[in-house]
């Protein structure tokens, strides 16, 4: 992978700040009493890039006129002053659930070494900027202000889904994560595994947002944004009609309080022994290029749900490293977009595979203007996560809810709807 993009774009570090392949461990206290030691790649966390000398893009546009504010308004959202359903959440601990064997607090394994080369010292001088296309008014991030109350700040889903449980501590600065139990029958995955093995696997595709630094998970992209192979993403994918999977996109509608119309297309994912997907966001920064070409189709990403079709006995976790930093965000000692050191006690949280349960979370976030309209749809840091490793073999799948109607080819159609 280059760490000088084609496109003017200044990778990460590759001129200022050389990337320790891991700049720092913690000691995590877990919930059930383990230790573990927990290394973290910089690069994940501090996008930016430059245009005509100055810093802009992700870093510059969440980080400095943001995240410090954003941050501090997740209490006001889920305090009971705030929004009640998360408030009743967050006081509906997964240990009351029934089920804290699926899920932990205990932090992701270490990660896996980052993708990138070590970068050579001393490296080229970026080629001279192309002047860059002035950003259009419609994805310009006006400053973010304190959003009332009654504003959420993630799009709203239907917290009253059957089964549906909030399993991260959301306050300031952890992102809401929730898990469902049952969300799909013993049927509907093995119909889905059986789809994808029959369908023919093929390496799941990933894109980059100009800086490689948000190598996401899309399908049918505009050209500006061609998917490509990495060794971020090694599992193997299909891609399903929303016409032979009525009842899951039904499901998925139902749950996220969103339309089928806006579901992208089922993909269905085989994780082999030791296939993965390293550290990621889902949505993307629609400031850059790709994003903005990301987002033509069916606008920004607001949800995730990603469905386990199997049990796993070993490997193969979803980890949200970044969950449940609370203390650390408020005291201003962690800021994810701008790297610094890993400060201790924090958890992260990991979701074993289960079949036919599912996770629920938020790739963006709402902005809002001054007198509280929306004004766009952000990538949240936040809610970076990884793919541990597969040990047993696993099958997920994955369903994206975008802001508006999606429209998309599958890569395989059924000969019989699965119901
Ligand atoms: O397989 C997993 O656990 C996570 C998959 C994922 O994050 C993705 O496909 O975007
Ligand atoms: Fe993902």
């Amino acid at each position: 992978m280059n760490n000088q993009a084609s496109n003017g774009w200044n990778s990460a570090h590759a001129t200022n700040v050389p990337i320790p392949s891991q700049f720092g461990t913690q000691q995590a206290n877990t919930h059930y009493g383990q230790q573990q030691q927990v290394a973290f790649s910089h690069k994940q966390y501090t996008p930016y890039r430059q245009e005509n000398g100055q810093q802009v893009g992700l870093n510059h546009q969440i980080n400095q006129h943001h995240f410090q504010q954003q941050y501090g308004q997740y209490g006001q959202h889920y305090t009971k002053q705030g929004a009640p359903q998360y408030a009743q959440q967050v006081s509906a601990p997964h240990e009351q659930q029934g089920f804290p064997q699926y899920y932990s607090q205990i932090p992701p394994q270490p990660l896996q070494q980052p993708p990138f080369p070590p970068l050579q010292a001393p490296l080229q001088a970026p080629p001279p900027l192309q002047a860059p296309p002035p950003l259009q008014p419609s994805v310009s991030i006006p400053p973010v202000v304190q959003t009332p109350y009654n504003f959420p700040k993630y799009t709203a889903i239907n917290v009253g889904y059957p089964n549906l449980a909030l399993i991260t501590e959301v306050n300031e600065g952890s992102p809401p994560v929730y898990f469902c139990n049952d969300f799909l029958t013993a049927e509907e995955c093995d119909a889905l595994i059986r789809a994808g093995q029959s369908g023919g696997f093929q390496q799941s595709p990933v894109v980059s947002d100009d800086n490689d630094l948000n190598l996401t998970n899309v399908s049918n992209l505009a050209s500006a944004a061609k998917p490509q192979v990495s060794n971020v993403r090694t599992s193997t994918t299909i891609y399903l009609d929303r016409a032979d999977t009525p009842s899951i996109v039904n499901k998925v509608a139902a749950i996220t309080g969103q339309t089928v119309q806006q579901c992208e297309l089922p993909q269905v994912a085989q994780y082999l022994s030791s296939q993965k997907y390293d550290a990621h966001f889902d949505a993307f920064d629609v400031t850059t290029v790709n994003g903005k070409a990301f987002c033509a189709n069916g606008g920004q990403r607001i949800a995730t749900v990603l469905i386990y079709l199997n049990d796993v006995s070993e490997g193969g976790r979803t980890n949200f490293p970044l969950a449940n930093w609370r203390a650390d965000i408020e005291a201003g000692t962690y800021n994810p977009l701008d790297g610094g050191s890993f400060p201790k006690g924090s958890r992260g949280v990991s979701v074993k595979p289960k079949r036919g349960a599912c996770v629920v979370f938020f790739p963006s976030y709402n902005l809002y203007d001054s007198s509280g309209n929306k004004v766009g749809v952000q990538l949240d840091p936040l809610a970076l996560h990884q793919a541990e490793p597969a040990v047993d073999i696993k099958y997920v799948s994955q369903i994206w809810v975008r802001e508006g109607a999606y429209a998309g080819v599958p890569s395989v159609r059924l000969a019989s709807p699965i119901n």
